[in-house]
């Protein structure tokens, strides 16, 4: 039973986006999951390496490459996007975050990422303003936490806890307890697009079950429209960094 964690690269400073990480993170996560495919191609991966939007793809296309591919097996990590959903709904409707639980559905990056409130327990009726301070406090948590750092890195401490929170989710799956729901980055067909965050169950072998998105409402279809061509492409650029790697610097 093996679980490969993979947060291994540069983190963003102010100003920058997620996929301005690329060309240095891109090239370290093609090498650690050649090393996967090579040592324990049978291991359940999480991916925390940004930008997650394309790295998952650089992972799959390596495997693929290698011949060890199993869609099941690969997760990019979401996890905190869930956690500053849980913790900012919370204080907004006044309870504990531990009561509250927000499907983020999407991509891990600015609009990618799409929290989807009609979906939240407890059940709450939001108002048109808190829908819009909630979407853009979860969207931007991550930027919020580089800007703060004045250049000294990302969201390492809470990173760290939503790491473990999904590892561990991923090894009670893995031990044989059911019932295991996350959301996270994966292969699927909820969207026409290759790669999506949805909610997925975990099991002995990986993901088990892929749950559809279930009902939006029209501000969350907005949302998830205007994202997927944004998505698509960052997909593409992991997808294409493999396929047709750039030519060394001489
Ligand atoms: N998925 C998510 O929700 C989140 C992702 N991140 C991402 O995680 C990554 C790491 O962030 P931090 O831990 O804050 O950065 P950090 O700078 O504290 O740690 C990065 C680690 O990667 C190691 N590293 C660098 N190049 C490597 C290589 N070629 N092989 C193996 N290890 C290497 C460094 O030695 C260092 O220990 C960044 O890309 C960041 O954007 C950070 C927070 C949340
Ligand atoms: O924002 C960043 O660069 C790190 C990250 O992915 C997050 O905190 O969600």
């Amino acid at each position: 039973m093996d679980l490969v964690i993979i947060p291994a690269g540069v983190p963003r400073k102010p100003g920058m986006t997620r996929d301005d990480l690329f060309n240095i993170n891109a090239g370290i996560v093609r090498t650690l999951i050649e090393g996967v495919a090579k040592h324990c191609p049978r291991a359940i991966i999480n991916i925390i390496s940004n930008p997650v939007n394309s790295t998952v793809p650089i992972a799959a296309e390596v495997l693929k490459k290698a011949g060890v591919y199993d869609p099941k097996r690969l997760f990019g990590v979401t996890t905190l996007d869930v956690v500053r959903a849980n913790t900012f709904v919370a204080d907004v409707i006044g309870v504990d975050p531990k009561m509250v639980d927000v499907p983020v559905l999407g991509g891990h990056a600015g609009i990618t990422i799409l929290p989807i409130l009609s979906q939240a327990t407890p059940k709450f009726t939001f108002t048109d303003k808190e829908v819009a301070y909630l979407t853009n406090r979860i969207q931007n948590g991550g930027t919020e936490v580089v800007e703060a750092k004045k250049g000294a890195g990302s969201a390492t401490l809470s990173m760290a806890y939503a790491a473990a929170k999904f590892a561990e989710s991923c090894l009670r799956a893995l031990q044989g307890e059911s019932g295991i729901v996350e959301c996270a980055y994966v292969d699927c067909e909820v969207t026409e697009l290759p790669f999506f965050a949805t909610k997925v169950r975990i099991g002995r072998s990986g993901i088990e079950e892929i749950y559809p998105l279930g009902p939006l409402n029209a501000h969350e279809r907005e949302g998830l429209e205007k994202l997927k061509p944004e998505l698509h492409e960052s997909i593409q650029k992991g997808v294409k960094f493999v396929q047709n790697p750039p030519a060394p610097k001489s």
